[in-house]
């Protein structure tokens, strides 16, 4: 009898493997951080072997700490990091290069050439509903066919794939049998026309990139293949990049649903439904996942440094031992001083996508102390968000009554009180925090039958964290002020 849905989750810093059964219970949990590579300033990559054998370790250990036996198992769903791009030869299933990793910014000189081309940012942003940015994977892999010996003749032969993550996993897990994405994926490569949902061949041509090294793109909701695990198939179905599986996680399936997950990085998705349209605030249109057959669109804030400015706080600054600390040291002082904390270490993503700021702390003066500090870092987070919430309702047209989040950084308090606080919205955190996984583990059950459709897995959504502003208007708006004045400063910083 089929008991469980198995999510792979592949995050920026660690593997997950999350198991849940039909009333959506947790029954075994494993997760592994693994290395990151930075082998110059500005550049980030990831071991692809490394990305692999910690997600099946997970997935291993998962199922024996819960005691389960793959013939319980209904299906498997990804879900992954985004953008990351893998290039590996299909002949051996050995990568060419390190994974770039979506905060790399190496290829900010190859964008640059490609925005000064008359009409190319408006085309890229027409039909792929991105910016031109080294964010997104379309030049990481020309960086790679470019700069690995012997690969661009290699991906000529046919003999190369790329991936992103999902895709990886997907032809290790199948054993090389099947090269597929999701729209959710291919919508993050820059290269994947979103309005005609096929790979755009003037982007493929501008980049030199052959059309055999690209997946089949398939829907989020659907089996790809199967995979043996003690000699049992079980069917993967499905996939989905971790922020929209967050979105379908958190049930936002209607347009105008809305969710903002606080990991790595800050994304904040608003479902907008069937018909495709564009940001002029400087939000990004992606694909949803749904498990309809018609795709959906969604709106996204991409904030590249989120919950990371706490792990800078703690590693780098060492102000404190653990992140969890962050809270009560914020809470240690009334205010922040005057301190704001810019935390543009790669670059601004949404609403500034500026490739050349930088970091900054502003507002010192004799009296700031580390506690301000550690204060200012955690609500540069919730002004982060502000900026691309503000965004988002310019250009979805809607206001959002209030907002749900999840991510290992909305367990904080503090940061959640002051974002409903700045915002000026209640914040909501469901009693499932885990909805990355749960995201997928939805995609794959409803492909399967697990589930029977929508309405049945929305039932579980409740609340657990219910965060309302207790702000006076005019300390929020001199806050944000001076916020904004803070982020101006840090902007076209580094030298092109
Ligand atoms: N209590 C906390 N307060 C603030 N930030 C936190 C807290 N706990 C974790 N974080 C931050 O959350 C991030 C980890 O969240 P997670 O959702 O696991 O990220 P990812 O999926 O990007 O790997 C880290 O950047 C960490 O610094
Ligand atoms: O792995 P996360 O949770 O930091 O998410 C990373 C995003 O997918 C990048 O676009």
């Amino acid at each position: 009898m089929k008991k469980y849905v198995i999510a792979l989750d592949q995050g920026t810093t660690s593997s997950r493997t999350i198991i849940f059964d039909k009333e959506q219970n947790i029954v075994g949990v494993a997760q592994k951080e693994f290395t990151q590579i930075y082998p110059k300033q500005g550049w980030v990559e990831h071991n692809p072997m490394e990305i692999w054998s910690s997600q099946y370790g997970v997935l291993n250990e998962a199922m024996a700490q819960a005691g389960i036996r793959a013939d319980e198992v209904a299906a498997i769903g990804i879900t992954n990091q985004r953008e990351t791009t893998v290039v590996w030869d299909k002949n051996t299933g050995v990568p060419v290069y390190n994974a770039i990793v979506w905060q790399c910014r190496r290829t900010s000189n190859i964008c640059d050439e490609l925005r000064a081309k008359e009409g190319m940012a408006d085309y890229v942003r027409e039909n792929t509903g991105l910016q031109i940015d080294a964010y997104f994977s379309g030049t990481k892999i020309k960086w790679i066919l470019d700069n690995v010996e012997g690969a661009r003749e290699k991906a000529e032969a046919g003999d190369l794939l790329f991936g992103t993550v999902d895709t990886w996993l997907l032809w290790k897990l199948t054993e090389g049998r099947v090269h597929a994405t999701d729209y959710t994926n291919a919508s993050r490569t820059m290269v994947y026309n979103i309005k005609e949902l096929k790979w755009d061949e003037k982007l493929l041509a501008e980049l030199n990139i052959p059309a055999s090294m690209l997946p089949e793109v398939k829907k989020s909701s659907e089996v790809y293949g199967e995979t043996n695990i003690n000699g049992v198939m079980i069917p993967i179905s499905g996939i989905a990049g971790d922020q929209q599986a967050a979105l379908y996680g958190q049930t936002c399936f209607l347009p105008g649903e809305a969710k903002n997950t606080y990991g790595t990085g800050c994304f904040l998705l608003v479902n907008i439904g069937e018909e495709m349209k564009l940001s002029n605030n400087g939000l990004v249109t992606t694909i949803a996942a749904t498990s309809h057959d018609k795709v959906q669109y969604a709106l996204e804030g991409s904030i590249f440094v989120g919950g990371a400015v706490i792990q800078w706080i703690r590693d780098e600054l060492k102000l404190i031992y653990d992140s969890k600390d962050s809270e009560y040291f914020a809470t240690k002082v009334k205010d922040n001083a005057g301190v704001y904390v810019v935390p543009a270490f790669v670059g601004l993503g949404a609403p500034h996508w500026d490739q050349y700021a930088r970091g900054a702390i502003l507002g010192l003066t004799r009296g700031a102390n580390r506690y301000h500090i550690i204060r200012a870092a955690l609500e540069a987070i919730a002004y982060q968000t502000k900026d691309v919430l503000v965004a988002m309702e310019k250009d979805a047209g809607i206001e959002l009554q209030n907002l749900k989040v999840d991510g290992g950084a909305s367990v904080n308090n503090f940061l959640m009180q002051f974002q409903a606080d700045i915002l000026d919205r209640s914040v909501l955190r469901p009693v499932i925090a885990e909805t990355t996984a749960l995201g997928a583990a939805y995609l794959a059950g409803l492909a399967v039958g697990f589930w029977a459709n929508e309405d049945e897995v929305k039932t579980k959504w409740a609340v657990d964290g219910e965060y309302n502003p207790k702000m006076a208007g005019e300390d929020r708006d001199a806050l944000y002020a001076g916020w904004q004045k803070a982020v101006g400063r840090a902007l076209d910083w580094e030298n092109k």
